[in-house]
């Protein structure tokens, strides 16, 4: 699917702002971002149940919608599961499964009957809705999106509405049937951690702009300015002030190339790539290539979370105050001395708006 400078205005603000991006068949791509910033409406254009100011939409190179050429919602090949994914009450497993297709589950069987296997569904085709659990009523939902073959599954927040601890699951057995059934999957969600779960793209939206694209990884690893960094995890931010291409810090020189002499700059680091190192008797680390150099600071807290422990502390040169994650149990006193480093390879430096 190739969606082509999408933009759509109300009382003429723009909630879809020149939105570009292509899906391809078996692909996953999560439009990942906070509430309001013009997921759902993408998603409605996509499936019809709304019209563009102007863009294009083409499913397998065919024209599906622009500003004179409409295909009506029911003819383009694009299933839908939106959050709260109603079952039709009335009618049992089986035959919801069915409800796309042509002759209903009688001329359906096979169909729909292999569709509830690969969703463990099968000892529920008689089943009816209510009788079912949130999660099991999410898999028929997904059995009957999938039923008419689809070229493009639209997905809206589809696992919003289950318990946390099911929810993982649900995702990993949702993911592997889609790729199977070889969809175009356009997935919309405000949760990162579903985005980085499910998919092979993410597309990060804001103020109806459509601010980066790519995997996963890349999102992750080289945000496009503070905010998409700060969207996937908490974040620290130094800011300094750029002189001759560099900026000092407490923690050594960082390169700003391309800044102009005077401009603010942010530095931002993820907790996790903080380093510490103990006080010994008031020196720390040598300078390194990978580290920089070692800045002074105190504990101001520190809390167990589980799996690691979050040490906040304020450092003595500048009073920042900086967050790290250590794996496990690390619970310093308040007050105690440590050794602070960033890992240079980790740091990322946006100038400051
Ligand atoms: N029919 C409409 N008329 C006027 N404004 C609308 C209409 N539909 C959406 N909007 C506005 O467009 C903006 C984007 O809404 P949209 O539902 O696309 O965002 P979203 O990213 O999906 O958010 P959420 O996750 O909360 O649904 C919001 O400010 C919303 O109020």
């Amino acid at each position: 699917m190739q969606v082509r400078n999408l933009i759509r205005a109300f009382d003429g603000q723009r909630v879809v702002n020149d939105v570009s991006f292509t899906v391809s068949p078996g692909e996953v791509a999560c439009l990942l971002g906070p509430s309001g910033c013009g997921k759902s409406t993408t998603l409605r254009i996509i499936a019809g149940v709304d019209m563009q100011d102007s863009g294009s939409i083409h499913v397998d190179g065919k024209l599906v919608c622009d500003t004179v050429y409409r295909v009506p919602p029911e003819r383009r090949a694009i299933g839908l599961m939106f959050q709260d994914f109603a079952l039709f009450p009335h009618l049992p497993v089986s035959e919801n499964v069915a409800f796309g297709l042509k002759g209903g589950y009688r001329a359906n069987r096979e169909r729909v009957g292999a569709l509830l296997e690969r969703v463990h569904m099968s000892r529920h085709v008689d089943s009816y809705p209510h009788e079912l659990s949130g999660g099991e009523q999410q898999r028929v939902a997904l059995a009957r999106a999938l039923a008419p073959q689809p070229r493009v599954l639209l997905m809206d927040e589809p696992f919003s509405g289950l318990d946390e601890r099911l929810r993982d699951g649900i995702r990993d057995d949702t993911l592997a049937l889609l790729k199977d059934e070889g969809t175009a999957v356009l997935l919309v969600t405000h949760e990162p951690h579903e985005a980085m779960r499910m998919a092979d793209q993410i597309l990060l939206m804001r103020n109806g702009s459509i601010v980066q694209q790519g995997a996963p990884y890349n999102l992750y690893n080289a945000p496009v300015d503070r905010m998409a960094a700060a969207f996937f995890s908490d974040i620290n931010v130094l800011t300094g002030r750029v002189q001759g291409a560099l900026t000092q810090t407490p923690f050594g020189q960082f390169l700003t190339p391309g800044v102009p002499d005077g401009s603010e700059v942010e530095i931002v680091i993820r907790p996790q790539h903080l380093k510490i190192d103990f006080d010994r008797g008031g020196h720390g680390p040598a300078p390194t290539r990978e580290n920089g150099t070692a800045a002074l600071a105190r504990v101001t807290r520190a809390r167990y979370l589980g799996r690691e422990s979050l040490v906040e502390f304020t450092t003595e040169a500048g009073a920042i105050a900086l967050t790290a994650t250590v794996p496990g149990v690390f619970l310093p006193p308040p007050s105690t001395p440590m050794w602070l480093m960033l890992r240079r390879d980790r740091v990322f430096v946006f100038p400051k708006n």
